[in-house]
């Protein structure tokens, strides 16, 4: 999508591999510099970027800032180039306000309370054992997003939703070229209309033989009435499983990054094991899987600090630079695995605050403290100025964490 509206100052930073290798520095530069910044976005979008702590935690909460454009929006206001395809999967919860959002956030609410989620830890648990057990069978250097982070959590989230696991090296691919900001058009279609037909193809198979799975008792709730239509079926399934697998692998990986270039936190984490919870917290502060919420855009005129963003301009609100702001948290650049991180915006925050929140931190809690006590002798195989984070705006994960076991 092309902003055609004519308002925006010129934007003079363009979000490309700089930010990718180094979001922070970005921020922390435009953090002092004033409150929002136009930048131009890898796809060539012009959007205000929103940096500093209080204004990006108020704007996730500000009804003004909308996210369903393709009904607010006309192509007089964007010049608007979305693929049809990646449109119709895009049309879920996190993209519609209220009511619709509403609507569909409350038929799966319930599968992800920290009470349901609870019952998941002796499954999440047994499926990390599995993994380690492979790794300590296996070579002494291992990339662990391979051999652990992207098994595990692409494992829970489709037991949960009920989707075979054994097809996770498609939808890995389909969904890692649609949050590229560096493919093609064509690729990008490609891959919608395959992540299309593949969960046409499920949804099918699951009506036929349904099972004790989130995936049955949406298509219940399709089918014995009028609370979701088809299309929001699909959406539905295409959210959960990208938002639950790509934000889960990379705060595992770069949570662990975090934990072996900072040994004295590691060390303080291995002889405490009580400090698990606060560890995670703050791994999602410090080492955040997105560098920002996902887009809105202004209903009317907003002002944020001393800018007034006009109506129908988009807006990125940069969650992980509101995470090291330090009018927030003290020494907000230094990790620290026993302070209080809470406050912090990795979940987003407003309506549309992380469904997924209590799995990702069960999750994150039996990952981080299996794998260290498994393997006391954790290091990194390789030097961190090596290592090389995906060509994506949204997502901040690495390529790969090739680690030495023992
Ligand atoms: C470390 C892990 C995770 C992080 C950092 C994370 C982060 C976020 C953030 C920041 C948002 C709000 C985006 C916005 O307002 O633009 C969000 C929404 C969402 N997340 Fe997560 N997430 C994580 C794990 C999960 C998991 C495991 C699931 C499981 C299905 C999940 C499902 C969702 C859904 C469905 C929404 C949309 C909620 C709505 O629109 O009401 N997330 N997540």
């Amino acid at each position: 999508m092309v902003n055609t509206g004519g308002e925006m100052p010129l934007a003079t930073e363009r979000l490309g591999d700089s930010f990718f290798q180094d979001p922070q520095g970005l921020f922390a530069r435009l953090r002092s510099s004033a409150p929002v910044t136009p930048v131009i976005t890898p796809e060539g979008t012009r959007v205000w970027l929103v940096t500093r702590y209080e204004d990006v935690r108020a704007a996730l909460a500000d009804p003004r800032l909308a996210k369903d454009w393709v009904t607010h929006m006309t192509p007089d206001d964007f010049d608007i180039n979305v693929d049809p395809v990646q449109a119709y999967l895009d049309q879920h919860m996190l993209n519609l306000d209220p009511p619709d959002h509403t609507r569909l956030r409350r038929l799966v609410v319930k599968a992800f309370t920290p009470r349901r989620v609870a019952a998941l830890r002796p499954r999440i648990a047994a499926v990390n054992g599995e993994l380690l057990d492979a790794m300590a069978d296996g070579p002494a250097e291992t990339d662990l997003i391979e051999a652990f982070a992207f098994p595990l959590s692409v494992t829970v989230i489709c037991e949960l939703i009920g989707i075979p696991v054994g097809d996770r090296e498609s939808f890995r691919e389909w969904s890692g070229t649609l949050l590229s900001s560096r493919g093609t058009r064509e690729e990008s279609r490609a891959a919608a209309v395959d992540m299309y037909e593949y969960f046409t193809h499920m949804v099918a198979e699951r009506r036929r033989s349904p099972a004790d799975d989130l995936l049955s008792a949406l298509i219940a709730a399709r089918d014995s009435g009028d609370s979701l239509s088809e299309h929001e079926l699909l959406s539905m399934v295409f959210l959960l499983l990208v938002a639950g697998h790509e934000t889960m692998v990379n705060l595992i990986a770069s949570g662990v990054l975090a934990l072996l270039t900072h040994p004295a936190e590691l060390g303080r984490l291995r002889d405490d094991p009580s400090l698990l919870p606060s560890a995670v917290e703050e791994l999602l502060r410090y080492a955040n899987p997105l560098n920002h919420a996902t887009e809105r855009f202004t209903l009317e005129p907003v002002t944020i600090g001393d800018a007034i963003i006009p109506a129908k301009e988009w807006v990125m609100l940069a969650t992980s630079s509101a995470n090291r702001d330090a009018s927030r948290f003290a020494d907000a650049d230094r990790l620290d695995v026993g302070r209080d991180a809470s406050g912090h915006v990795g979940f987003g925050h407003g309506i549309h605050y992380c469904l997924g929140a209590p799995l990702a931190r069960l999750e994150g809690e039996i990952a981080f403290g299996m794998l260290l006590s498994r393997f006391p002798g954790l290091t990194l195989a390789v030097p961190e100025s090596s290592l090389r984070w995906r060509p994506s705006s949204l997502i901040h994960g690495l390529e790969g964490l090739p680690v030495r076991l023992r």
